[in-house]
């Protein structure tokens, strides 16, 4: 036990203390509160710790709202202890610091609100059970493979809920997934190893997918493909294959690329890290019959519900296969990128450099990665815009950017 007098937000849903001039990264507390906490972690370079007792609280400080949440318990949310503004305008800060440190640049920014969710809550329309040995589910504890048992989860969206997958045992399940997609709702069950899993019966009436490895998913009731709607279209997304989990967010993430993008008639654009093709279909309606889009995506599923979702739009293309890998074109007007956490890497970004676009879009789930990308972007020439976040993930660390970069 350490007594703390907590500093300013990092990354990674943590607070930066100073303990015998040790750093010390400080989950559940707020900046400016002194706290009594526990150490959990002790690295050579800096410690982790859990506050446990609170000497000093922030005005920032709340009761959290769910019971699962605390040190020690359910690791799926960071911030329950904070009040919502002060929740985004921690995330803000993160964003600030990592552009600062590694983009050497500090961008004006504000974390918007997303509609559907006023009070953080009931939102996750797709939320990943852990199992137990004995068939009981829940969710990870921070940094740990132990399962915290929930019997419900108040970020998760009711159509979530209504699938009661929590209150049911799931001998032989790795991982159940419950989904509540805009039109259906699924569980999809990965069975550990070959082992084959018994599907308790659930209330709701859903369809059951079980993964069964490699891409591959198939329906033992109902259908694999889940219906979800964004920008006046429907797409159909395979079970657990990408789609963004905040009911408004696949909707305005969509909107901003194309306002921040600018996709004209006749345009040529690349899309890469299509997923199920929900930016590639707003960009090939926008650059019209005599455009080109090409959708890069390495997922075997998601490439194959992207062209399905794409049929329509002939001047729409989609290649399967690691945007690393992939040469689509010599010249793009645009490019479009959404990578998962890690970024695009030097590599990547040096071909985007070479396509000459006039303007990147960069859509990011992590703005560590996305500051150091855009750092080297710079060292192509490319300048950071315009910068807008989203809090697609209430209650947790995590926040969505899209940045605009343009060609000096
Ligand atoms: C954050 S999702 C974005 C999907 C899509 N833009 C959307 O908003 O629905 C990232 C996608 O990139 C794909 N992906 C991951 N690594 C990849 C790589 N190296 N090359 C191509 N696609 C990749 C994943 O399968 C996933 O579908």
């Amino acid at each position: 036990m350490i007594e703390l007098t907590v500093g300013p937000v990092a990354h990674g849903g943590v607070c930066v203390a100073r303990h015998e001039g040790q750093v010390v990264f400080v989950r559940h507390a707020l900046p400016g509160e002194r706290v009594m906490a526990e150490i959990t972690d002790e690295g050579q370079r800096f410690l982790r710790a859990d506050a446990v007792e609170i000497l000093e609280r922030s005005p920032d400080r709340v009761v959290p709202p769910c019971p699962y949440a605390g040190p020690g318990r359910c690791g799926g949310c960071d911030w329950q202890h904070a009040s919502l503004p002060a929740q985004r305008r921690l995330k803000a800060d993160v964003i600030r610091e990592q552009f600062t440190r590694l983009a050497g640049i500090t961008p004006e920014v504000t974390v918007e609100e997303l509609p559907g969710s006023p009070d953080g809550l009931g939102w996750r329309t797709r939320v990943q059970f852990a199992v137990r040995p004995d068939g009981v589910l829940g969710l990870r504890r921070h940094r740990s493979h132990e399962i915290e048992p929930v019997e419900f989860c108040l970020i998760a969206h009711e159509g979530v809920e209504a699938l009661g997958v929590e209150r049911e045992r799931w001998p032989g399940a790795e991982r159940v997934e419950a989904i509540a997609a805009a039109d259906d709702l699924a569980v999809v069950v990965t069975p550990k190893g070959r082992r084959s899993v018994e599907v308790p019966p659930l209330d709701a009436d859903a369809s059951i997918l079980v993964d069964e490895g490699r891409g591959r998913v198939t329906a033992a009731k109902g259908s694999e493909t889940l219906r979800e709607r964004a920008g006046g279209r429907v797409f159909e997304v395979t079970g657990s294959g990408f789609w963004q989990v905040h009911p408004s967010a696949a909707g305005v993430f969509l909107d901003t690329v194309l306002a921040l993008g600018r996709p004209g008639p006749g345009e040529t654009v690349l899309d890469l890290y299509c997923g199920a093709g929900l930016f590639t279909a707003g960009l090939a309606q926008a650059v019209g019959p005599s455009g080109l889009v090409v959708g890069i995506e390495s997922d075997p599923t998601s490439a194959r519900d992207a062209r399905r979702n794409l049929r329509d739009l002939p001047q729409a293309r989609i290649e399967r296969g690691r945007v690393e890998q992939r040469q689509a074109m010599d010249h793009a007007d645009l490019v479009v990128v959404d990578p998962p956490r890690a970024g695009l890497g030097r590599a990547v970004v040096a071909r985007i450099a070479e396509l000459t676009p006039s303007r990147i879009v960069y859509v990011s789930c992590d703005p560590a990665t996305l500051a150091r990308d855009v750092a080297w972007l710079a060292g192509h020439g490319y300048r950071l815009d315009a910068l807008r976040a989203f809090d697609a993930f209430p209650m947790t660390q995590h926040v969505e950017c899209v940045a605009l970069l343009t060609r000096a």
